[in-house]
């Protein structure tokens, strides 16, 4: 998926006449493949080792999932585009074009999100989990070799390695919120970047619209100070000029979930996302977190 994304910005690079050359880094996200995300390390676990070469200058643009950056990026950093969402939702993949996800059948769903792991305890208590770690495609051969019935994935994943045909159901996103971000490529740069160099890759890659729904899931993250592996979620949608932003936190034993809501000019994006973070902290979420970070 890295990849896939990677060949997606150079080729919206290609296209408004800049060349590309790509450096292909290997994180500890990627490497680490025996231990739960949330355990590897709070902070830059797929980011780290991309910004030690934008820091050296041997590259001039890292290419990320929006979802996997912190909400915070040190002082030398920015990001500086976002290409267009794709569908937000998450999905159920399955080798068994029948299952079904309701509310009474007992099933086994593989994921390694703790937000899904969470949600999935409040909203489809009969269905239990295990973990699974691993690029899309080792997790499709896991789940063949029969680790339970599906895997939850981000439709933008499954989408980007042609996985489509294998969805068999796309959670609903007033229930299944997803994480900050989610479908979105984000550009990372050094603060220290030609402006005019900025102004260029700005143009070939950032989408408006999606730009400012990830400022306000972006502000609502950076208020709650969560880190990136913690049951949080957000979105934010953009009618017109008005923005609405959903945002909150579930426990990770799935007895309750937070959620608060927002609307405004797209103009306060950062600062709606920043007012659900305080809703959510002052009704509970701050106990919530406390909770939840002694737990992982
Ligand atoms: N940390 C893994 C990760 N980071 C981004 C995506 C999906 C693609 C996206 O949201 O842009 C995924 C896999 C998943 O959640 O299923």
């Amino acid at each position: 998926m890295a990849l896939w994304q990677a060949d997606y910005v150079a080729e919206l690079l290609e296209a408004h006449g800049l060349k590309t050359e790509q450096v292909i880094i290997e994180t500890k996200g990627d490497k680490i493949l025996n231990k739960a995300l949330s355990k590897i390390g709070s902070k830059g676990v797929f980011t780290e080792e991309l910004e030690e070469q934008l820091r050296k200058g041997e590259v001039d643009i890292a290419v990320h999932s929006a979802k996997d950056m912190q909400a915070s990026l040190g002082d030398e950093f920015k990001l500086i585009a976002f290409t267009e969402r794709e569908t937000v939702n998450d999905v159920v993949v399955s080798t068994n074009p029948d299952l079904k996800i309701d509310k009474e059948t007992s099933l086994v769903l593989a994921t390694s999100s703790v937000r899904r792991v969470a949600m999935l305890k409040h909203y489809y208590p009969n269905i239990k989990t295990v973990d699974v770690r691993g690029n899309l495609q080792t997790r499709m051969a896991k789940l063949e070799a029969g680790l339970g019935d599906g895997l939850v994935l981000a439709y933008a994943g499954v989408h980007r390695m042609e996985y489509d045909d294998k969805i068999v159901h796309h959670f609903p996103l007033d229930e299944f919120t997803p994480a900050a971000g989610q479908g979105s490529v984000a550009i990372e740069a050094s603060v220290n970047m030609d402006a005019e160099v900025e102004k260029v890759i700005r143009k070939a890659l950032n989408h408006g619209p999606t730009e400012y729904r990830l400022l306000a899931e972006r502000g609502f993250l950076k208020e709650l100070q969560g880190g990136c592996s913690i049951p949080a979620f957000a979105l934010a949608n953009l009618d017109g000029d008005e923005i609405t932003i959903t945002g909150g936190l579930t426990a990770l034993d799935g007895s309750r979930v937070i959620r608060y809501e927002q609307k405004g000019s797209k103009e306060q994006a950062e600062e709606l996302g920043r007012t659900v973070a305080k809703m959510v902290l002052e009704d509970g979420g701050k106990e919530m977190l406390e909770e939840i970070k002694g737990n992982l």
